[in-house]
């Protein structure tokens, strides 16, 4: 008798609202559809769906808001990193939850929560959903889900930014060009009650362990653990930054004495110049001072965490 009530109360459920929103600049174009896939590969017994596009920079943040204030379950972000950091804004301290179809080139928060890079893959998680909450952080306020970072990556950042090329292939094209030119900075860390001075190369904040496209600056990172871990890499010269290309693409960074790495949950970092900056690949602009915080378990999201990259 209480099977039969369990039943016919999962047969009346009604479906919960999801809100797809879909940048439709992101990635290399291709001629998928998503608005296809998901009429092909949602389950609408589980989710009610509504796909909304953005129409410029910023934009699915206002959109993820208005999803949530609609009573959405689920708020799904269809692109890259940016609309993924974007979104999850929106979506960060709510009772809604982040959902990803990787569209973007690098994926970096899909490929450490274990979501699949092929869109009806991505799909089919969504309708057997696994719900987790993960930390999140800001730098100077602006929320990051992934990496942040200062020196030379919120120097790609910028110029990345200024770039129409997309793909694995243009970035590091961009990465081999921006070497030759970079100085590094003298910067004071403050982590942990000691003050670390340097020329630093990179000071990169890990929420999740790579900037994408597996590249792990941090391959120890726990989205999960209400701590970030911080990678300082002093001035380089070439043979050097080659060593460290290899060390990300092969997760043995954490192995190299080139990178030095510390986990805490609030940084600062001084500097007499001006410095670019990073969140989550976006560029943020230039500062001298910089404070770096940790929210943990501040959002909620559908991952297969067991299943990482
Ligand atoms: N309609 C739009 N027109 C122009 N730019 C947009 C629009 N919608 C979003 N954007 C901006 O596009 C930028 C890139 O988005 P996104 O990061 O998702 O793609 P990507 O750069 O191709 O992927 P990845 O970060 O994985 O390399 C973001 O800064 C976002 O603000």
């Amino acid at each position: 008798m209480a099977k039969t009530t369990v039943q016919q109360m999962e047969q009346v459920t009604a479906p919960e609202k999801a809100y797809f929103i879909l940048n439709p600049k992101s990635g290399v174009q291709s001629s998928i559809s998503v608005p296809d896939l998901i009429a092909e590969h949602l389950d609408t017994a589980r989710w009610s769906p509504e796909i909304v596009l953005t129409q410029h920079a910023g934009h699915a943040t206002d959109l993820a808001r208005q999803a949530v204030a609609a009573g959405a379950r689920l708020v799904v972000a269809v692109g890259g990193d940016g609309t993924v950091n974007e979104v999850a804004r929106g979506v960060k301290d709510t009772s809604a939850a982040l959902g990803i179809l990787p569209k973007g080139s690098g994926n970096g928060l899909a490929r450490h929560l274990g979501i699949p890079l092929v869109l009806p893959q991505a799909l089919a998680l969504l309708n057997e959903p696994t719900f987790h909450h993960i930390d999140s952080c800001t730098i100077n306020g602006h929320p990051f889900f992934c990496t942040a970072g200062i020196g030379f990556d919120g120097l790609v950042s910028s110029v990345f930014a200024a770039s129409t090329k997309r793909g694995l292939s243009s970035y590091v094209q961009l990465v081999v060009r921006e070497f030759r030119n970079f100085k590094s900075e003298t910067a004071t860390v403050s982590i942990n009650g000691r003050d670390l001075t340097s020329d630093f190369f990179v000071v990169a904040f890990a929420n999740a362990s790579q900037y994408g496209n597996n590249a792990y600056i941090a391959p120890n990172a726990d989205i999960q653990d209400g701590l970030m871990d911080v990678c300082l890499i002093r001035h380089v010269g070439v043979a050097e930054a080659i060593q460290l290309g290899f060390g990300l693409m092969t997760k043995q960074i954490a192995h190299s004495n080139l990178a030095e790495f510390h986990t805490c949950s609030t940084v600062q970092v001084q500097s007499p110049e001006p410095q670019y900056f990073h969140a989550d690949g976006e560029f943020m602009g230039q500062a001298t001072e910089f404070e770096v915080k940790m929210y943990p378990k501040s959002l909620e999201v559908i991952a297969s965490l067991g299943a990482k990259a």
